[in-house]
């Protein structure tokens, strides 16, 4: 808390007695999977094992949290350092035998995320991986499936994107055709220390970019699907120490409007990076603990059933959201706010909002005013 430099230091003080009964478990330190600038940081290891010793310790660690807590239900939610991509090939992480098979071999490949991914998973605790590498590999996916546990992600959707898939949907939808998004953010923390590596602002750079393929996708008249037309799109992160943790984010929109006018939109966004990104931590476990409790049955089956294992529904607290295979990416963000709501009116039974306001448009008779 003190390192970070985000709360004004009567605030840590306040915190302090609560903060310091916080003591982080000692975790996996691969350095192959981060940037080198991390290596001092890395000072709460495990004692240096292979990573099948490694997975068990994790799980280990989870078994004894649950059990020292009485918790019914451990989430586990990734918000360590973003890593490199992993690769993704056949005989080490296509399917959950490869990928098991591979950690009883001390596989270089296996990243750290993969090892939590894999203990959540195999101790029955939904995982959600709040940083932007590919940790949930096809292989976690089917272990995920086949064990009926939730996962989800990736990266934690504050600021510059959230704000970009409301102004793209905006603009697209307005037919006010998006041509070029560049996205230039500086930040001091050790975030953006992390991302000055090229390997590990490769993981950023894709999960920030792929946000409005989804809008620009579904408007074929403004974009050729022939020759996949698509905005230029640019993302740059700059680590620079003296700003710390109060991310500046510098965007510019340009759209062809009628008569080939332009309309650019530039704006500055300045935000404590870790104080957007906290409350999503919240709102990421409180959904996912929900959804662990939602079932559903059909006409034809009398049996309750559980929604897929990949949560697409976290996709509005996420930048790149996973979705069951072979289903499609919703990035628009009032979409995905409809999904969730749309969702749980359903569970409590009540009318979805279809925003048409009849009663209001006709002779149609008036709601009910409830006196709540
Ligand atoms: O959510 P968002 O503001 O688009 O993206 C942010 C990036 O711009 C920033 O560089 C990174 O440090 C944060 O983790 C966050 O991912």
């Amino acid at each position: 808390m003190k390192r970070a430099c985000v709360f004004d230091y009567a605030l840590q003080e306040k915190l302090k007695p609560m903060m310091s009964q916080l003591k982080p478990l000692p975790s996996i330190y691969y350095p192959d999977f981060i940037a080198a600038n991390q290596e001092d940081r890395a000072n709460n290891l495990i004692p240096k094992g292979t990573k099948q010793q490694d997975l068990e310790h994790i799980r280990n660690d989870i078994r004894t949290f649950k059990k020292t807590h009485n918790l019914e239900q451990v989430i586990i939610l990734w918000t360590a350092n973003t890593e490199r991509y992993v690769d993704v090939r056949p005989g080490l992480n296509q399917t959950s035998d490869e990928i098991l098979r591979s950690i009883a071999a001390n596989e270089d490949e296996i990243s750290p995320s993969n090892i939590f991914a894999c203990a959540a998973i195999l101790e029955n605790c939904p995982y959600i991986n709040g940083s932007p590498q590919n940790t949930l590999v096809p292989g976690l996916i089917e272990l995920a499936t086949k064990h009926q546990v939730f996962i989800g992600g990736d990266d934690f959707k504050s600021g510059q994107t959230k704000l970009k898939s409301v102004l793209a949907d905006f603009l697209v939808s307005a037919g006010l055709k998006l041509q070029s998004i560049v996205s230039y953010n500086h930040l001091g923390n050790n975030d953006g220390k992390n991302l000055s590596a090229p390997q590990q602002f490769r993981s950023k750079e894709i999960s920030k970019s792929n946000v409005v393929d989804d809008m620009v996708g579904a408007n074929h008249l403004l974009y050729n699907k022939k020759i996949n037309e698509h905005p230029d799109h640019v993302v740059v992160i700059k680590y620079v120490p003296f700003v710390k943790d109060s991310k500046r984010a510098m965007d510019e929109y340009i759209s062809s409007i009628f008569m080939n006018g332009l309309n650019t939109i530039a704006i500055h966004n300045t935000c404590e990076d870790s104080l957007l990104a906290s409350p999503l931590i919240i709102d990421l476990v409180i959904l996912t603990e929900l959804m662990t409790r939602i079932t559903y049955k059909t006409s034809d089956n009398e049996e309750y059933q559980s929604f897929e294992a990949v949560l697409s529904i976290l996709s509005y607290l996420l930048k790149a959201p996973m979705v069951p295979p072979g289903t499609p990416v919703i990035n628009a963000l009032f979409k995905q706010h409809r999904c969730i709501t749309n969702i749980l009116s359903a569970c409590a039974g009540i009318a979805m909002d279809t925003d048409m306001l009849l009663e209001h448009k006709t002779s149609l008779p008036k709601p009910i005013k409830l006196q709540l």
